[in-house]
C-alpha cells in the first residue's frame, strides 16, 4: 500500500490535474471527494494531467461520507493539510499508508472534516501570508512524506545526464 493524496471538493481543474500528474509520477493514489467544481473529463484537468492521467490511479468518492467509508475499510490515517495545522509538516512522523487530505481552493474544509482527521499539519508561512496554492502545498507535503517513509520510486539516472 502506498501513500494517498485526497482532494476535498476541488474547485480548480488545473490544480487537480497537476496533482494527478504528480500522483502518477510518484506512484501514489489520488482520491477526489465530490462534488468537484469541474466535470469528469474537464479540458483543464486533462491539459494539466497530460498523458500521465492514463497511468494515474484516481478514485472519485461521491461524498465525504463515502470517502470515510472507504477509509474505514482500509484502516488508514487521515492527515489534514491545513493552514490551521497543529504541527509543522516537517516535525510530523508520516506512515507509509497515510492519506494526505488537501482542502478546497476557496474554503479549505468544514469543521466536520477537521474533526475527522487523525492529525492536522501545516507548512509554516511568513506572518501575514494566508496560504499556498493547493498543488504546491500538496507537492511539498507529499515530498516530505515520501522522503520519511522511503516511498520515492527508485532513482534511475538518465543515460545522457
Ligand atoms: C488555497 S488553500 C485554502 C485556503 C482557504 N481559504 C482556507 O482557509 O483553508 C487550499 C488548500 O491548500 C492547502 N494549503 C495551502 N497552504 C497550506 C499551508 N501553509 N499548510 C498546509 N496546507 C496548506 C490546504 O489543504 C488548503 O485547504
Amino acid at each position: 500500500m502506498t501513500l494517498a493524496l485526497a482532494l476535498y471538493q476541488p474547485d480548480i481543474a488545473q490544480n487537480a490535474g497537476t496533482l494527478a500528474r504528480a500522483a502518477a509520477c510518484l506512484d501514489v493514489t489520488l482520491h477526489i471527494i465530490e462534488p468537484a467544481g469541474f466535470p469528469v473529463g474537464d479540458a483543464g484537468f486533462r491539459r494539466a494531467g497530460m498523458d500521465y492521467l492514463d497511468r494515474a490511479a484516481i478514485t472519485r468518492h461521491d461524498s465525504f461520507t463515502a470517502f470515510e467509508n472507504w477509509r474505514a475499510v482500509e484502516r488508514r490515517r487521515l492527515i489534514l493539510c491545513t493552514t490551521r495545522g497543529a504541527v509543522a509538516y516537517t516535525a510530523f512522523a508520516f506512515a507509509p499508508d497515510d492519506v494526505l487530505l488537501l482542502g478546497r481552493e476557496s474554503a479549505g474544509v468544514p469543521e466536520e472534516v477537521h474533526a475527522a482527521a487523525d492529525a492536522r499539519i501545516a507548512i509554516p508561512l511568513m506572518e501575514g501570508a494566508r496560504s499556498l496554492n493547493v498543488a504546491l502545498a500538496g507537492a511539498m507535503i507529499l515530498g516530505e512524506a515520501l522522503r520519511q517513509t522511503g516511498g520515492f520510486p527508485p532513482y534511475h539516472p538518465h543515460p545522457q545526464a
